[in-house]
């Protein structure tokens, strides 16, 4: 029986990729910018989703990240921040996700006057305020927070120095993130040998807008543990044959997660469309692969979305969806045991009356 979108809302999900700056509700940033004078393109909620998507479909990864200036631009103060977190976490639930890691980059947010441990204590907050609210609504949602340093910055350290300091108040990883080709991962590799030290987590954006050598520093130089995106690990791939190069051996053979965004690749132009994402090669050569949203403003999506575009596009049904929905669990960050209670006492016993 083929998943309806309807059904595959109801069923339980697990998102490794989202960002919060890529996540907010048209009609929160109409009103967070109306408060502090910031000239938007559009100011009816609807067209500004719009325009949002249609920005974002430029076919090049630096174009579609320059509407980020105006969700990062409604996020400067605690109160704000707060509310899109809270936000995220009830549109997250809503959707049947019960588990999501979801990023953003502090540096970004301080051109209003607050420290770096501020913006996070005002996002844990609001994340803490939305699983609550959720929870009681009966969507229950865990939610871990990863922060990200912008790659073409120089503050990678602080950042992940941040994040271990947060690491017991909801904090559970670190990323790179931003423009991909001119800014190798090994750019902030003293971050990274850092986090190796503190027995730390983090992924790394790479191999979205560049190819085989920003996975390979990734992993081989800086020991990142999951690869957002990863798709172009298909470059190393013989067409026709399936046949394994090094690089893509070791990635499958250590089980190296792929956070794989299936619309936001279409966008940058990193797949020509859905059909021929690689996450169908991928899945079928049975890579550690998860589905993941990137950016749901952006992309005008969600997760259940992104599963319905895929059962759509490669027919798959529930023993997919499940697969990916375990792959994910068994790549989050947070501690083993919780993982496996989310597994058997979430997860399985819903898809058990699905398949
Ligand atoms: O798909 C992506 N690739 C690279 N960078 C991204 C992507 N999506 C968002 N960001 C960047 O990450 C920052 C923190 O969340 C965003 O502000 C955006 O610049
Ligand atoms: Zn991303």
């Amino acid at each position: 029986m083929t998943p309806t979108y309807d059904e595959i809302v109801k069923a339980p999900k697990a998102l490794l990729h989202d960002h919060l700056d890529g996540g907010l509700r048209p009609a929160t940033i109409v009103e967070l910018a109306a408060e502090i004078g910031h000239e938007l393109p559009a100011t009816d909620p609807a067209e500004l989703g719009e325009w949002f998507v249609s920005a974002a479909d430029s076919g090049s990864l630096e174009r579609y990240l320059e509407t980020f200036s105006h969700t990062v631009a409604v996020m400067q103060t605690a109160p704000a921040l707060r509310r899109v977190a809270r936000e995220c976490a009830l549109d997250l639930a809503a959707d049947g996700v019960v588990y999501a890691e979801v990023r953003y980059a502090p540096e970004q947010h301080l051109t209003a006057g607050l420290t770096l441990p501020e913006v996070v204590e005002a996002v844990l907050a609001g994340f803490a305020e939305g699983s609550e609210q959720a929870a009681a609504a009966g969507s229950p949602i865990r939610i871990g927070t990863l922060l990200t340093a912008m790659r073409h910055a120089a503050r990678s350290m602080e950042i992940a120095e941040l994040s271990t300091a947060y690491r017991d108040a909801g904090v559970v990883g670190f990323d790179i993130a931003g423009a991909e080709a001119g800014y190798p991962p090994t750019r902030h590799l003293d971050a990274f040998e850092y986090l190796q030290r503190e027995n730390f987590h983090f992924t790394i954006h790479a191999g979205e807008a560049f190819g085989l050598p920003s996975i390979w520093q990734a992993l081989q130089w800086c020991g990142a543990d999951r690869l957002g995106h990863g798709v172009r690990i298909v470059d190393d791939i013989e067409p026709g044959t399936g046949k394994l190069g090094r690089l893509a051996g070791y990635v499958r053979d250590k089980r190296v997660p792929l956070e794989l965004c299936p619309s936001s690749n279409v966008q940058t132009g990193a797949a020509a469309s859905i059909a021929e994402h690689p996450i169908g090669l991928l899945r079928d050569l049975r890579f550690r692969v998860t589905v993941n949203t990137d950016n749901r403003l952006m992309s005008g999506t969600s997760m259940s979305r992104e599963m319905a575009l895929l059962v759509e596009a490669f027919g798959w049904g529930w023993a997919e969806l499940q697969w990916f929905t375990i792959n994910a669990m068994k790549s989050a960050f947070i501690p083993f045991d919780e993982r496996l209670t989310i597994i058997n006492e979430v997860i399985k016993p819903a898809y058990a009356k699905l398949l």
